[in-house]
């Protein structure tokens, strides 16, 4: 039969069992060490606590790879440990026995890691959230419905500023009808109709099955009951807004709903001083599209987080020299990773250990032994939400671009790195020229729109690694590494043509919008401040020069 992935991850289960195997002798002789250093007379804490280490991880790690039986002896040996070190027992001749027993119990087992693998079950992973994205060829097509025909087309013409082609449909049989004529690569559907309170759902459910297809669908509504929820669901809903819905909120689940690309996958660093388990948990987490890394030792984990762009960690409890408490304290107290997801995986089952490992600011509690499939949901989940959490607090709520602080952040990392690596760096700020009569002579919620596409024609122009920020009001900055200032002006001078030839309509009067920019560069400007300072500078006289226009500043020149 060939070899397939399943084969591969139990060949790794297989391999990892074996070392086990290999290294339960040495770790049961430093047992047996341990074990004649004590004595009766005296308290002697740090053997004992090395001692039940050894045991805790036993029990965990034979869990873990199917072997019972050393989870099971081991289990007892760690228990009486842990109340001896609560001081709930005193280490007597007769206890020290009892735990040399269960060391030659341990020794006598014959493990073999055939039998352990004949009596695993095979895994399977089905990941939540798994999108289906069987709408056809146009990726930018789609249907709005809503009973409200000035609000479907009010937010189908702000959904094209987002590079959407949007066809508003104020009845649910006009959006049957496109939908069988063409299908298109999302629909967005109110809850309520004039045909009942459900309509929306119901006529969702109804195309679905009538076309024998799942097209992504959005809802949007007034409701916020659990009943429309449900329903929502049922009708394999992937999002439900309520109303007022921002078009940029729109846009960026639709961003998700229709991209074809797969999505970037979750980053999990995985501390455990054991490196079998450790590497046991990122085969199962590899083997469902995840991206690892191990640490088997707390203290580099800082070092790896710098650059190892972590979704969660997940962590071990006990560990010698610093415990995953300990460590998630240290954490903590790093200003970027107060709000990283930490997630214990431990055989503890003792609740008062658990809510006390909890209360340093760690996030959830998984126990050993850990089914491949749960630790893939349970990891799967709370990373999915991290991304989601910190995306609101780090994005501008208008363009969905990073927001003020975030771009100032961003752009001290990336002149940093760039100082170590001897990159160039380019700062643009960018401002709507005369915006101020957009908003008078337009309204308000044209000049959104303005601003809006102009976010978004900077997000979709420029390079993925390019940082576009809103850095407030109507201006916007952009961070370009690897460029000099000429090269940077030609892109943005591009930009700056392709905004201004943008048709807008507004109560049916056609206008355009140009911009003006500043450009900054490093090393000529070698800190941050310096750097937007110069930047600022050059915009403000691109705009006493005419407006519409980039200029670049140079240090000798300064005004
Ligand atoms: N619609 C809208 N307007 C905003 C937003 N933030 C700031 N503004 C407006 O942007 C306008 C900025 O105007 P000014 O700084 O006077 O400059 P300007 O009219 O753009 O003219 P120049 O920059 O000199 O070309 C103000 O009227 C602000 O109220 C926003 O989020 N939405």
């Amino acid at each position: 039969m060939p070899a397939g992935p399943q084969d591969s991850f139990q060949e790794r289960k297989r391999r990892l069992r074996a070392s086990f195997i290999e290294q339960l002798p040495d770790r049961l002789r430093q047992a047996r060490e341990l074990l004649a250093a004590l004595t009766t007379s005296e308290r002697q804490d740090e053997p004992l606590s090395q001692l039940h280490l050894i045991f805790h991880t036993l029990k965990g790690s034979g869990a873990s790879f199917g072997f019972d039986a050393i989870n099971a002896s081991a289990k007892e040996a760690e228990q009486t440990l842990r109340e001896v070190l609560d001081g709930d027992r005193r280490l007597s001749p007769h206890l020290l026995a009892d735990l040399r027993r269960h060391v030659q119990t341990l020794e006598e087992l014959k493990l073999s890691v055939d039998s352990a693998m004949a009596a695993d079950s095979q895994p399977r992973f089905t990941l939540p959230a798994q999108r289906a994205d069987e709408a056809g060829s146009n990726q930018r097509l789609i249907y709005l419905c809503d009973d409200d025909p000035i609000l479907a087309r009010d937010l189908s013409d702000q959904l094209g500023c987002f590079g959407y082609e949007v066809e508003p449909y104020a009845s649910l049989e006009a959006l049957r009808l496109a939908a069988l004529k063409r299908l298109p690569a999302a629909i967005i559907m109110d809850i309520m109709f004039p045909e009942g309170r459900d309509a929306g759902p119901a006529a969702v459910a109804e195309l679905n099955a009538r076309l024998d297809t799942h097209v992504p669908c959005l809802f949007i509504s007034m409701r916020d009951d659990f009943q429309a929820r449900l329903r929502a669901v049922k009708a394999g809903g992937y999002a439900y807004c309520r109303k007022p819905v921002k078009a940029v909120e729109l846009a960026e689940l639709l961003d998700q709903l229709t991209s074809r690309g797969t999505p970037d996958p979750y980053h999990i660093l995985i501390v455990d001083d054991d490196p079998d388990v450790g590497q046991f948990y990122a085969m199962v987490l590899d083997a469902a599209g995840m991206v690892t890394r191990v640490a088997n030792e707390p203290e580099r984990v800082p070092a790896i987080l710098e650059e190892f762009d972590a979704d969660l960690v997940l962590m071990d409890l006990y560990m010698p020299h610093c415990s995953g408490p300990e460590l998630a304290r240290v954490l903590r107290q790093i200003p970027g990773y107060l709000g990283l997801p930490i997630i214990y995986v431990s055989s503890e089952t003792d609740a008062r250990r658990q809510f006390k490992a909890l209360e340093v600011g760690a996030d959830g509690f998984l126990t050993k032994p850990i089914e491949p499939e749960r630790l893939v949901t349970e990891v799967h989940l709370r990373a999915e939400r991290m991304r989601t959490l910190r995306s609101l607090m780090i994005r501008d709520s208008l363009t969905g671009l990073f927001n003020h602080n975030t771009i100032l952040q961003l752009l001290k990392v990336a002149m940093a790195s760039c100082q170590r690596s001897g990159r160039l760096l380019c700062l643009a700020m960018i401002d709507v020229d005369h915006f101020k009569a957009v908003n008078d002579t337009h309204g308000h919620p044209t000049g959104d729109q303005v601003l809006m596409a102009l976010g978004r024609t900077l997000r979709l122009r420029l390079r993925e690694s390019d940082i576009v920020g809103r850095y407030g009001g109507e201006e916007f900055a952009v961070i370009m590494t690897g460029l000099d200032a000429d090269q940077a002006k030609t892109i943005m001078d591009s930009l700056r043509e392709s905004f201004a030839a943008v048709t807008f309509i507004a109560d049916g009067t056609e206008f355009h919008c140009t911009f003006s920019g500043g450009l900054a560069a490093f090393p000529e400007y070698s800190d941050p401040s310096a750097l937007i300072e110069a930047a600022d500078a050059a915009l403000y006289r691109a705009k006493r020069a005419g407006r519409n226009r980039i200029l670049i500043a140079h240090s000798n020149s300064r005004q």
